[in-house]
This record gives structure tokens, sequence and C-alpha cells, in this order.
């Protein structure tokens, strides 16, 4: 069988962009209630009970914005608030900067090397948060219009005190980041839309702010500039790993640019997760009908279809990974892929820009559409390994058929 080299297809697509260390958070809701209007705590007993928004508004005219919302955010990672309108993402968003009064329940944002909640510091604290940790990004990034790009850019620096050379020289890197050098001395109402909403991501990522809240920035541009500005996010973030935390309504948009997406639905947050466990395993029939129409192979990698490692048999020192053809498998003592055979016959290991006629080894975090592409021409399974090459699971034709029909393995 004649097959194409692995180099042919792009095997670099998922640069991860979460920062290696996942597990310290930048941000931490625990059970946050906001309430909106008068009789707090008559809202709050009846949210006890368990009554939803509308029966707490027509009882006691106060507005639950959130119901015991928790959410862990990893540093580096973006986080998106996702939901129908008024299901609560802003509100969540400015509990994180101390914009909106947090009724009960605690906010800690890593703030100069620690957790401080934000519900209850003092407001030299808060204020020093607001300047030096967390940036918040408008819809139409409050952009200062009749200001020079240039100075709309290292405004939050202005605010900061920082100097005018060192200001300058920060402000032209981000210029250059966004692609707007040539700009700088132009007014921000001379520039289109889309270049604004540029000058709003310099601005952001010139605070040198470590968590960046956005609440809708891209919604009012139209499809095209919209899709750029999302791959040019994610390519700032790429380089800087800033924690980000995205309001959209667009589910598109949130699969697309999320690590992880917060679903929201009335206050409440009903899923948290990874675009693959919310496509592939969605929380409730709201969320479903959320990703009804989204396209497995647009959201989808090998990690979330393939068949995990400790699910495959072992026999002695080899993992048997297909049975009719008796393909085995060994691996190293760190746990990477170190031999392969059919039946005693050697099977030669195909890595990175090898040829595919082996056992193909890639990593787990290729697009399922690349997924598929290597499998149709491979002779054998697909073999995934994790960022450290350890092995991570396996994927056959049944594995890619199961994930296209979003059925769990
Ligand atoms: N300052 C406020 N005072 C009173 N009610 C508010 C206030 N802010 C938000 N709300 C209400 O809280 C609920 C959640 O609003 P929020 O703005 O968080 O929703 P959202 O999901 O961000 O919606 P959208 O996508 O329309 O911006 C809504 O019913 C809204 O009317």
């Amino acid at each position: 069988m004649t097959v194409a080299p692995l180099n042919a297809f792009d095997l670099d697509a998922a640069t991860p962009l979460v920062a290696a260390d996942r597990t310290e958070n930048a941000v931490e809701l625990r059970n946050v209630d906001i309430v909106f209007g008068r009789n707090i705590a008559k809202a709050l007993a009846l949210s006890d009970r368990g009554e939803g928004r509308e029966h707490i508004r027509e009882q006691v005219g106060a507005l639950m914005g959130t119901f015991k919302v928790n959410l862990d955010i990893r540093r580096g990672e973006i986080c998106v608030l996702m939901g129908l309108s008024g299901s609560g993402k802003s509100t969540v968003l400015r509990a994180i900067n101390g914009l909106n009064r947090v009724a009960r329940g605690s906010v800690l944002v890593h703030h100069r090397g620690q957790p401080v909640d934000v519900t209850t510091c003092r407001s030299a604290t808060l204020r020093d948060i607001r300047l030096n940790t967390v940036s918040m990004v408008f819809q139409q990034f409050g952009l200062l219009p009749w200001r020079s790009v240039r100075d709309n850019v290292g405004f939050g620096l202005e605010l900061r005190g920082v100097g005018g050379p060192e200001r300058a020289r920060i402000v032209d890197e981000k210029l250059a980041m966004v692609g707007l050098s040539g700009w700088a001395d132009k007014t921000v109402q001379e520039l289109s839309g889309g270049m604004q909403q540029r000058v709003g991501l310099a601005r952001a990522f010139a605070t040198d702010a470590d968590i960046l809240l956005m609440d809708e920035p891209f919604s009012a541009l139209d499809p095209l500039i919209r899709d750029k500005l999302q791959d040019d996010l994610l390519d700032l973030q790429r380089k800087l790993h800033k924690t980000i935390v995205f309001v959209s309504h667009d589910l598109s948009e949130a699969l697309k640019i999320g690590n992880r997406i917060a679903i929201m639905e009335g206050g409440h947050v009903v899923q948290f997760g990874t675009a693959a466990d919310i496509l592939l395993r969605p929380a409730n029939d709201y969320v479903a009908e959320f990703v009804k129409h989204m396209n497995p192979l647009d959201v989808l990698t090998a990690e979330a279809v393939m068949r995990p490692a400790h699910d495959l048999p072992v026999e002695g020192d080899m993992l048997l990974l297909h049975g009719s053809s008796g393909l085995r498998l060994t691996l190293d003592a760190a746990g990477r892929p170190a031999a392969a055979e059919v039946e005693g016959r050697p099977v030669a290991l195909a890595t990175d820009g090898g040829e595919a006629d082996g056992l193909v080894v890639v990593r787990s975090d290729l697009p399922l559409k690349t997924v598929i592409a290597l499998r149709d021409r491979a002779r054998h399974p697909l073999v995934f390994v994790d960022e450290t090459g350890r092995f991570a699971g396996l994927c056959d034709h049944g594995e890619i058929y199961r994930a296209l029909l979003r059925k769990n393995a």
C-alpha cells in the first residue's frame, strides 16, 4: 500500500493553548449568589428553598443574577461564559473585578502571589487588583475616539503611572503584535470597527494584567472580521498565556476559543467543561439544544474520541491494540511507545514526518479532521501520545464513527 508521508498533514495544528502548569487557579468563584434589587435576604431564603428566578422576582421583587455559581478558572486558560441573553454571563464576569456586589459566597482572585477575596478586600486592594491584575475589555472596548491609537493603547499604563519612554516602548510592541504599527498616530475614529477592536486588544495586553475579562468583544463585528480576530486572540494567547474570561452568546465562538466553557442558564452554571464534554455529553436539554447544530469535525480532537490507554488489554509486557490482526505495542519505562509487532513480526513506528506504512504515532491533541485523514491512509489503527510522548490511546474507524454520531464509547 502506498501511503502519504505524515508530514503532509498539519501535525502542529493543535499547539496547546494552556500553560504547562494547569493546576493553579487564577480565579475561583465559590457559591456566588448575586441579587439585584431589594429584599436580598428574602430572595436568598427563597433561593435556598430551590425557587427559580421568576418565582423569586414575583414574590419579593428582587432579581437573582446568579445562583450558587462555582467556577475554578485555571491560570493561562480561556474560560468562556456562554448562554442566552439574561442567563447571567456578564453578571459573573463583573463579579470577578468587584463591579457587582456579591450577596453570598466568595470570589478569589490570584493577586501578587496570593488569593484575594474581592468581595471582602479593602477598597485600596480592589483598586490595585483592577490596575494591575485584572483588566476588563468591553464590547465596544471603551475606546476614547478623540485620542490617538497610541494614547488609547497606553491608557492603562498612564493610569498606572508608567512614564513616557517606557510607555512608548510597550505601546509600540503591542501595536506591532496586533498589526497596527502604522496607525499609532491616527485617531481611533479614523479606524474601521475591526481595527478598533484590535486597538482594544492591544490595550488589554499592554497593561500586563494576568487576567483579562472580555465581555462579547467581537459581537458587533461581521463574521469574517470576527473569525480573524478570534484567530488573532488565539495567536496572542499562545505567546502570552493570559487567563482570559470571555463572554459570548455564540457557541461556535465559545467552542473555538475556550479551553473550557461554562454554560449558563437562568443564573445557574449548568455545565462547565471542555468543548468535547459539551458536545459529546451535554448536561441537560438546554445544552443539547445549543450543540445540536454544531459540527463535531470543527470541535473535537483525538483525545476526545480515542480509546484511552487504560482500556486496552495487557498481555505480558505488551498492549493488545487490535485483536483480529494481533497488533501489539510495547512501551518503554516512561510509558512511551517503543516497539510494535503483528504476530511476532516487527512493525515500524511512524512518528512525525515518517511514513504512515508503519504504526502511526501522533499527538492526542490533533483535530478530528486530521485524525480521519491519517486513519484513511494508515494501515493500522492510530496510536496517540500526550505532550510528553507517553502512550495515551488508540483510534480506529469505530472510535471515529462513534464521535461523528456523538455516541460515547
Ligand atoms: N445592575 C443590574 N440591575 C438589575 N438587574 C440586572 C443588573 N445587571 C444585570 N441584571 C439582570 O440580571 C440578569 C442577568 O444579566 P446579565 O447581563 O448577566 O446577562 P447576560 O447573560 O450577560 O446577557 P446578555 O447576553 O444579554 O448581556 C438579567 O435578567 C439582567 O436584567
